[in-house]
């Protein structure tokens, strides 16, 4: 059903978008002369540069410092390395020279977003560089690109061709028909063990460049303790949002746009990957996607073949996967589910080692309820809300997380306490409660609460309390002694206000450990509570350890736990 990728090396169109920030078409006018009034002058308005804001702990902020490192490392001023965007957008023949094929390229490093990085000589500057993103590249590796976005200080290509394979590289190992097209994963060509050892790696570059003050400490951060595996490599996601466009004119009759994630750049190196040649990629499996979100996956599929005229605009479908237990004397609740093309439920039934069967079913109405179990306990949900993606790594991290909470110099029967802010639906404030004499969770969203509610009820814990709020008003309502309480911190991306670290700071609890799935983000925010809070100075980093919630991806989750001094 899905295209076959052209082999051809297309040369990409020109187009006002390939350079960033600019967006306009070109504005031409016309005047009207004043000697000759019928005659029209034509007046062109060149094109303007305009840098986008970069959000310092997104992938492009971060590589603002790898630009840095490089220029260091290779003895290069900041003007060898620029690019003069106002020719690159008005004059065609500049266009031309830097939107270019360029081979035998070797890739030095990884950016932390899993491209990689290279240096390629400018086009334009005879003793200069440009600094250059190769998705999909490895350290090592020898590649033919073709550069076809420029900004003030780097360029972006695509892969067209690996001439030498890194050390790092076994193509053998690619199990996805669409991987090197696909957004979704960088690193399916790379054995798992070293795709740990690069999530290490972009732990200890998050430390170097986003908590400067830590990383030039003595004894300011500890070394990255090693990344932790996930049990399951392929097939683990439990949740996946395949989406699709429609053209905004729409014709009476149109063959059905793609569905699938979104395309990584048009790369050539690997011809037999599938998903046609669009932005959105045409995808029928996801091979890190559990079973049955594949199976969920197919029958939407379907569906949106036969449905998709019927759609106003485009639109995103989920697929949730839903546990539950069977049991001998109950029957399994019936819920509704993705259902194949014959209108029967799609499931899979799946048998632990402590003989419990369970039955999994592919949720796609984000208000349905969906269940699942970590560690012994039963988590619900609404199947649109929060939770974490891979089942199969929540009881080493849970765990983990729990063995961290211990207050120092605890007496046998001493009360301790747990506030966990940000909470979710209970996941760690649950898993932890137990060998703690009170939990309080807090959450922004109110439909978790309730969640977190039900599930400390039916998981038959009675001594943890929700509250609806933001966790930068916390403190107000928190009255366990500071010196027995320890707070778990599991923010967004973006990660913790000012507000929020200078409350704790005041609250001065006894132990933190912070969860993050931005190591960025975590690293700014532990360099500023420690340096730049009242009673930060109080507190070392215990420890700092990576857990892989996403293999074949570049991603990494980081828990970093804060102690404090003696
Ligand atoms: C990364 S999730 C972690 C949830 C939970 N710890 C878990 O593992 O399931 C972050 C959570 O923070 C919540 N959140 C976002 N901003 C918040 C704020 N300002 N105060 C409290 N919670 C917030 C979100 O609704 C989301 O549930």
């Amino acid at each position: 059903m899905a295209p076959t990728a052209s082999t051809e090396i297309k040369k990409r169109p020109i187009s006002p978008t390939d350079v960033e920030g600019e967006s306009k078409k070109p504005n031409i006018q016309s005047e009207p002369s004043k000697s000759q009034p019928k005659q029209r002058k034509t007046k062109v308005v060149r094109r303007k540069y305009k840098a986008k804001d970069v959000d310092a702990t997104s992938p492009l902020g971060i590589l603002q410092h790898e630009i840095k490192e490089f220029l260091v490392e290779y003895g290069l001023e900041e003007n060898q390395i620029s690019n003069d965007m106002p020719s690159i957008l008005n004059d065609p023949p500049t266009e031309a020279k830097f939107h270019r094929n360029v081979s035998d390229v070797e890739v030095i490093k990884l950016s932390s977003n899993g491209d990689g990085l290279a240096i390629i000589p400018h086009p334009i500057k005879e003793d200069g560089k440009q600094i250059c993103l190769v998705p999909f590249g490895l350290p090592g590796d020898k590649v033919d690109i073709r550069v076809f976005k420029s900004h003030p200080l780097y360029v972006e290509s695509d892969l067209l061709k690996v001439n030498k394979g890194s050390k790092h590289r076994d193509d053998s190992l690619i199990r996805c028909r669409y991987f090197g097209k696909c957004s979704g994963c960088q690193y399916q060509s790379v054995d798992y063990n070293q795709q740990l050892v690069f999530k290490k790696q972009t732990i200890e570059n998050a430390y170097k460049y986003m908590a400067p003050i830590l990383s030039k400490t003595d004894n300011g951060l500890p070394p990255v303790k090693d990344t932790e595996a996930s049990p399951l490599q392929y097939g683990y996601r439990t949740k996946l949002t395949p989406h699709f466009n429609l053209p905004y004119t729409k014709p009476k009759e149109y063959p059905p746009p793609s569905l699938g994630f979104g395309a990584k750049g048009r790369p050539t190196w690997r011809p037999e990957a599938e998903g046609g040649e669009f932005s959105i990629l045409d995808i029928e499996e996801c091979t890190i996607g559990t079973e049955i979100i594949n199976k969920g996956m197919t029958n939407e599929r379907s569906r949106y073949l036969q449905e998709y005229m019927k759609y106003k605009k485009g639109a995103t479908i989920l697929l949730r996967e839903d546990t539950n237990k069977i049991t001998e004397e109950e029957p399994t609740e019936q819920k509704s589910a993705s259902t194949d093309p014959e209108g029967s439920v799609s499931a899979v039934t799946v048998e632990l080692d402590n003989g419990d069967k369970l039955r999994k079913t592919c949720v796609t109405s984000s208000r349905q309820i969906v269940t699942e179990y970590v560690n012994g306990f039963q988590f619900q949900f609404s199947a649109g809300e929060f939770f974490q993606n891979n089942n199969s790594i929540l009881p080493i991290v849970t765990d983990y997380v729990k063995s961290n909470l211990q207050i120092p110099n605890s007496k046998a029967n001493e009360p301790n306490y747990l506030v966990d802010a940000y909470c979710g639906s209970g996941l760690f404030s649950i898993t932890c409660s137990q060998g703690v004499s009170r939990v309080i969770g807090v959450e922004v969203s109110a439909d978790s609460v309730k969640f977190a509610e039900l599930n400390a009820k039916n998981n038959h814990i009675e001594n943890a309390t929700f509250i609806v709020g933001k966790a930068e008003k916390i403190f107000g309502n928190i009255d366990t002694p500071a010196d027995r309480t320890a707070v778990i911190l599991d923010p967004p991306r973006k990660g913790c206000d000012d507000v929020f670290l200078n409350q704790l700071s005041e609250y001065h609890p006894a132990r933190i450990v912070y969860i993050s799935c931005n190591v960025h983000s975590q690293a700014r925010d532990v360099d500023w509570f420690i340096n730049k809070t009242k009673n930060g100075q109080n507190y070392f980093v215990e420890s700092i350890k990576g857990f892989d919630f996403f293999p074949q991806t570049h991603h990494v989750e980081s828990i970093a736990v804060l102690a404090l001094k003696n």
